[in-house]
């Protein structure tokens, strides 16, 4: 109850109490009159309450608007210091240049402590000096420069502001460049307690995104460039001949220029978190091999792509850009390296295309008309993320190994080269102080702006807060505040500002190339004519293609061939090498599967719906609830625990491909169990699916025990199997019991007892006691072969023949595939062998029975795994009658071995194989009504 109300009402409360209670005691009324007075001034006088009341009502009325406006001036605020910290990021990337070269010195190993190295330090924080001879050196100048002792800490704080300009809607491109086994993997990846350059990245890209007052929508994908072949590393490869291959990666660019991958899995990540599964799981799938230089070795160039768009900020650059994040393959010298078979083409091939790299890095510095972006498929992918629209760090490595002292001075060589095309070489020392001076002036300037940016940004939100609690509408401890829609931003970003500001003077100085940069004889070969020839033929071949074998496969891909050049090239190695890995002397590389075959994959949820694609999976995504997503980019966005569950490996049991072979001996709805929640069901369904039939099996038993007791025991000893062996044995040696029906259910009893009425015209039991010759009789002769075949053969009837029948039939043919398992020399497994519980009391009644099938089905069906066919055969007999299934156990091995080792009875058996198809032929008994597989499984 509202306390001001009962105030409010206090006055006239009193007075109809003085009034109703006035025949009360004068003393009453002085304690009432005594309590009124003792309440404080503007209680006690009920008009002065009210008025109070009413005043605080109009303050907290007039507080809200006061709330509200004060939210709009710090929202604009806020929208001026965004554009202001845009500006200046812009002014400062400019100034670094739009490739920024950073480079990192690799720290000397424990093990390495006795080899040679040479003297490559860290002069300043910008400056790495190699001593060449002993008073000989030469400096190499970088943006920034780590020492062997820097942290993944620091390198990521210089990394920042290039995935800062990626809010911006710049193209970003990270990569780690240099010699193999210098550290590139090391810096990008990381390790768990030392998390790279990637972990980092996405997580500061999603901070950010959560603190901008924009929505954003992310998606992942990751590709791999190995042998020169795109390969998407969220697919999985495939391990059989028969899996689905994933579709063939090509590389198209739009009308704009945007570089856009076709097929190239794309997933929608909401957090960082996301990611990093999806990260992970592409790593999985990385090509890596041992080499001289590195245990470890990435045989390809590693590619992560963040896209990230937003709708409601046009003064982004663009409304979907991306930011590359890039672990290449390690440059190598083959004659050093050793590098033969399938390591020598993947060092040629990283070389090569680490050589277009270089070949577009000089054309872009000379600003050449034409950029060979085409030369490789690197180049190509990165074609909108190189140039001068979009903001690129390279990462050089290099290593203090005397050995390596040769790629040292290459990858510096290269690295200064990059450097300087923003830079440029012909900068004068006052040009250049004059830069350093502008650049530290930003660099405060931003973070001035970043303070008080950081500073408003809490003000709003406690702001947000206090109007949510005098409106009563606060949000719950979960909720973040919506603070998009009251966000707009005022000030229109300039995003055509000039940005050639230094490239005025880079002139046309042409540096040396490091060796492995510099064009190679196919790279100076190529022209676009060629390559606009090669894209259309194989956009023309692009069909499916059977996986090519290990001996069919060529490894290198030669350049000017469509494996190599093309926008969709169909990769000449094979899908199953990956399969011999192991195998192959020089093979060890770990594969992703290849990317040569274009059956299309089946996504489990592909979204592309606008409306799908934006649910769920936004950053502050209130305002992009109804905007169109597929023009974002033509990739597929994907749910990131679908994908994951996708390529989860199925549930292996005991690690035992064997038991997948084996036959339910109840029959379960559903063979495979996925997940816990299912598994459970079917669990239960499987329970009572065990019972009702273990009811029927008993009253049908009960039913037959009737009949049967009138004419012969013998049936009923049949039915609970405890002779079942004897009986085989016997009709091995003697050829005869033809008078043994082991009809145990009434319905085949029924069909039974009709076939041989038609037959003679008279029923089952007469027909048994007055046939002498029941052999020639074909009906006791599909009888006896259904039971001398094999007595489990004997126990599927028992439990296949109910009124379920074409329930089990499954069963059936899971039989006949056991069958031919052992028929074909395929020894019983241990777990056959050795039942549960073998140990059961003779005396068990059916009670103990159906607890121990019941036991044994929720052990097997608890781990997702059939019984054995011993196991089930147990439970059988005990659910029968009174049996033991360690006596059944030994009878049923001793009689297959009798069945297996004795030649006469396959004799027999096909003799009687025979005689049986040609009687059912002659005597069209499936116009009796039996089913076809019913037949079937008599005949095999
Ligand atoms: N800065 C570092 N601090 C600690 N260890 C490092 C550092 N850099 C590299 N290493 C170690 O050196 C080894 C080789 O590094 P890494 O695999 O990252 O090289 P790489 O350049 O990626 O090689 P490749 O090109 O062959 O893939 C790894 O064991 C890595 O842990």
């Amino acid at each position: 109850m509202d306390p001001r109300k009962s105030v409010h009402k206090l006055d006239e409360t009193i007075h109809s109490l003085l009034g109703l209670k006035s025949h009360l005691t004068s003393s009453w009324v002085k304690s009432v009159c005594d309590i009124i007075k003792s309440l404080p001034y503007e209680i006690s006088h009920s008009e002065t309450i009210r008025d109070s009341l009413e005043k605080k009502d109009d303050d907290m009325s007039s507080l809200i608007p006061n709330i509200e406006d004060e939210l709009a001036f710090l929202t604009s605020h806020i929208n001026q210091l965004n554009a202001q910290r845009r500006q200046v990021l812009n002014d400062l990337l400019d100034l670094k240049g739009n490739i920024r070269v950073f480079c990192r010195i690799r720290p000397i190993t424990s093990e390495e402590n006795f080899g040679h190295f040479r003297p490559l330090s860290a002069l300043d924080s910008s400056n790495v000096l190699l001593k060449l001879a002993d008073n000989k050196g030469k400096t190499y100048s970088f943006d920034k420069v780590f020492g062997a002792d820097s942290s993944q800490d620091e390198v990521f704080s210089e990394v920042e502001p290039v995935i800062k300009s990626a809010l911006d809607g710049y193209n970003a491109c990270i990569f780690a460049y240099g010699q193999t086994g210098t550290g590139k993997t090391f810096t990008m990846e990381g390790t768990l307690n030392f998390p790279g350059v990637v972990p980092r990245a996405i997580e500061a890209l999603f901070k950010q995104a959560v603190n901008s007052n924009h929505a954003f929508l992310f998606s992942f994908s990751m590709l791999e460039i190995y042998l020169g072949n795109l390969k998407d590393l969220l697919v999985p490869h495939p391990v059989k001949a028969m899996d689905s291959m994933p579709p063939c990666l090509s590389i198209r660019t739009d009308l704009r220029g945007e570089v856009e991958i076709d097929n190239l899995v794309a997933i929608q990540v909401n957090d960082f978190n996301q990611a990093m599964k999806l990260y992970r799981l592409g790593c999985r799938f990385r090509s890596t091999a041992s080499t001289n230089s590195n245990t470890k070795s990435s045989r390809s160039h590693c590619l992560i792509r963040l896209s990230i768009t937003c709708y409601d900020a046009p003064e982004r650059r663009r409304e979907t850009n991306k930011v590359w994040l890039i672990d290449l393959g390690g440059s190598e010298r083959v004659l050093k390296t050793k590098a033969w078979g399938r390591r020598l083409d993947e060092g040629k091939a990283i070389n090569l295309s680490l050589s277009a790299l270089g070949d577009v890095i000089n054309a872009l510095q000379k600003k050449n008309g034409h950029v060979p972006y085409r030369n490789s498929k690197l180049t190509q992918v990165l074609k909108d993320s190189l140039g001068e629209d979009s903001k690129s760090l390279m990462l050089v490595h290099v290593s203090p190994k005397e050995e390596d002292l040769c790629e040292t001075i290459c990858s510096l060589n290269f690295a200064t080269r990059v450097r300087s095309i923003h830079l440029g070489m012909l900068d004068s020392a006052e040009e250049r102080e004059q830069k350093e001076n502008a650049m530290m002036n930003l660099q405060q300037k931003m973070k001035m702006i970043e303070d008080e940016r950081q500073d408003i940004m809490n003000n709003i939100k406690k702001l947000h807060v206090e109007l949510e609690n005098l409106m009563g509408t606060a949000p719950s401890s979960n909720e973040e505040p919506d603070a998009s829609h009251s966000f707009i931003e005022m000030n229109q970003y300039n995003a055509e500002r000039m940005r050639n500001k230094t490239t005025d003077n880079i002139a046309a100085t042409i540096l040396q190339v490091p060796r492995f940069m510099r064009p190679t004889f196919c790279s100076r070969g190529k022209s676009g004519i060629n390559h606009q020839l090669l894209e259309d033929k194989a956009k023309t071949t692009a069909r499916r293609r059977r996986p090519l074998s290990r001996a069919e496969s060529v490894g290198f891909p030669v350049k000017c061939t469509s494996a190599y050049n093309s926008d969709c090239s169909i990769s000449r190695t094979s899908c199953l090498m990956g399969l011999n890995v192991e195998s192959s002397a020089d093979n060890g590389t770990e594969y992703t599967q290849d990317e040569y075959d274009i059956k299309k994959i089946v996504f489990p949820e592909q979204e592309t719906s606008p409306e799908s694609s934006v649910h769920g999976s936004l950053v502050n995504n209130e305002g992009c609830g109804n905007r169109k997503v597929n023009n974002c980019s033509s990739a597929k966005y994907l749910k990131v625990d679908n994908w994951l569950r996708l390529h989860k490996k199925e549930p292996t049991i005991s690690g035992s491909s064997h038991q997948s072979k084996r036959v339910l001996a109840i029959p379960v709805p559903e063979k495979k169990h996925t997940c816990n929640g299912q598994k459970k069901d079917k669990l239960q369904d499987a329970k009572e699916h065990y019972y009702k039939n273990e009811r029927e099996n008993i009253s049908n038993l009960e039913k037959l025990k009737g009949v049967n007791m009138k004419g012969s025991g013998r049936s009923i000893q049949r039915i609970t199997k405890i002779d079942t062996a004897p009986i085989l044995a016997d009709f091995v040696n003697k050829d005869s019991r033809c008078d043994l029906i082991c009809a145990s259910d009434k319905t085949d009893g029924d069909i039974i007892k009709h076939a041989k009425g038609s037959l003679h015209g008279q029923s089952m039991e007469e027909s048994k006691t007055d046939s002498p010759n029941q052999d020639n009789n074909p009906i006791n002769k599909c009888v006896e072969m259904q039971e001398a075949k094999d007595e489990r053969e004997c126990s599927n009837y028992f439990w296949s023949n109910n009124s379920e029948r074409s329930q089990h039939s499954k069963n059936d043919v899971d039989y006949r595939m056991l069958d031919a398992r052992e028929d074909s020399g395929l020894s019983i497994s241990k777990s056959e062998q050795e039942p549960h519980s073998p140990q059961v009391p003779a005396d068990m009644g059916l009670k103990e029975g159906k607890k121990e099938g019941l036991d044994n089905l929720d052990q097997s069906s608890a781990v997702g795994s059939k019984p054995s066919i011993l196991e089930m055969r147990s439970q059988r007999g005990l659910f029968a009658g009174k049996s033991k299934p360690k006596d059944l156990f030994t009878t049923m091995v001793k009689s297959k071995d009798n069945t297996k080792n004795s030649g006469i009875y396959h004799l027999f058996k096909e003799k009687i194989q025979i005689l049986w198809a040609t009687a059912l032929l002659g005597m069209g008994f499936q116009t009796l009504g039996l089913e076809h597989d019913f037949f079937h499984g008599l005949m095999l």
